[in-house]
């Protein structure tokens, strides 16, 4: 776990900086590239695997770590991934020299473009129901972070089919939601605005949880991981509200992940009365857990099947902060089938408590008969 968690606020920081730089006005629109499903891709999603996956297997010393994530090398290793691949290295050599600020090693010479794409290709694990692998979802919401909002750097850990423990590194989500306010302006602006609280302000956070302690924590996101001390950690705890009428959901921004529609329906038969908070990446699952929102709903269209880094890190801080989250048919997500939630029933819904998960799953069996989904 503490490996994990160094390793996420080490890659957050890459993230950072280069978010920061996609959004200077003078910043190459080529930095943003498109994969075969015309979903986005960025030095950070590419920088970030690597970065991960060469810190684990040096931690461990183990050059066959097993690790599944998003990315593969493919575009990088192409002819006319060559300026690509040399923004992806220096990304990772500027972050990994400063590894040891977060009680990590650097390499000893800085790494060549080989052993990045090398470190890339390593995490090509396909997961499955025996033995013990990462997860990593090295940007979750490429298309938040590329518009300048929410992402997420998730990492989990894998044994037996079941999810053991969970970081989410959530650069723009800062420890306070009061605070997202003052982050907005921070965006808009690009200015120096004073923060507000001196010295206590910080852009993001980062949640972890192990299975089986019924305890969830947080912590801010640093530049220097020597400042932080572990006791900076507050336990994260699921919102006590479980009246609909109180209640708030969240859901993707993108209506082609999600239907809007279907849930808009299920929030009115069940009572919700408030509009949905709509936020990019596994931040809504940060949300939940430490109890800013109390419901979060995907049901994506049919024959879309979810991959297991989009919800591993989530589901087990959700779980360890006293949530429930399971699929529409109320069974647990399957973390043992390969790359995909194999056999998830119609979508995912994620709950501060039973009561409003158990009035949700009746609504969408009360309601899918009659959608078009
Ligand atoms: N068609 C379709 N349906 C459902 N889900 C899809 C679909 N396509 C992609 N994805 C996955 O959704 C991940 C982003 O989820 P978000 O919750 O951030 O979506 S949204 O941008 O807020 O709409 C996104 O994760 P990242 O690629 O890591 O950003 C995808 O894995
Ligand atoms: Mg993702
Ligand atoms: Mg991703
Ligand atoms: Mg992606």
């Amino acid at each position: 776990m503490e490996v994990a968690v160094r390793v996420v606020q080490a890659a957050c920081t890459l993230c950072q900086r280069v978010q920061d730089a996609l959004l200077l006005p003078a910043s190459a629109s080529g930095s943003v590239h498109s994969k075969l499903d015309r979903s986005p891709v960025t030095v950070a999603d590419w920088g970030v695997q690597a970065i991960v996956s060469w810190l684990l297997s040096d931690c461990f010393q183990d050059e066959n770590i097993s690790i599944v994530a998003e990315e593969d090398d493919e575009t990088l290793s192409s002819s006319d991934g060559a300026a690509l691949l040399e923004s992806v290295v220096a990304a990772v050599n500027g972050c990994l020299i400063e590894a040891p600020k977060y009680g990590l090693r650097s390499p000893e010479k800085e790494l060549k473009a080989h052993d990045i794409l090398q470190a890339i290709r390593r995490c090509s694990s396909i997961g499955g129901p025996k033995g013990r692998f990462w997860v990593l979802d090295p940007v979750d919401g490429t298309l938040g972070f590329v518009r300048g909002d929410q992402y997420a750097v998730a990492l989990a850990l894998i044994e037996d089919g079941e999810v053991v423990l969970g970081v989410l590194g959530c650069p723009n989500y800062p420890m306070k939601k009061e605070w997202l306010n003052y982050h907005q302006r921070y965006y808009r602006l690009m200015s120096k605005v004073s923060p507000p609280t001196p010295g206590s302000w910080h852009r993001g956070c980062v949640m972890y949880a192990h299975r089986g302690c019924g305890q969830a924590w947080m912590q801010p996101l640093v530049h220097d991981f020597g400042k932080l001390d572990w006791r900076n950690s507050r336990e994260v705890r699921v919102s006590t509200v479980s009246d609909p009428l109180s209640a708030t959901f969240c859901e993707p921004v993108e209506k082609a992940n999600t239907s809007h529609t279907f849930t808009a329906g299920l929030a009115h038969s069940v009572g919700l009365r408030k509009q949905p908070l709509r936020v990019y990446s596994m931040v809504k699952y940060a949300a939940i857990a430490r109890g800013d929102v109390e419901i979060f709903m995907k049901f994506a269209r049919a024959g879309y099947k979810e991959k297991i880094w989009d919800h591993a890190a989530g589901v087990v801080i959700i779980q360890e902060a006293g949530g429930v989250i399971t699929d529409a048919g109320g069974r647990p997500l399957d973390f043992s089938r390969g790359v995909f939630l194999e056999g998830l029933d119609r979508g995912i819904i994620a709950c501060s408590g039973p009561l409003l998960h158990h009035r949700i799953v009746g609504a969408v069996d009360a309601s899918w008969n009659s959608s078009t989904l």
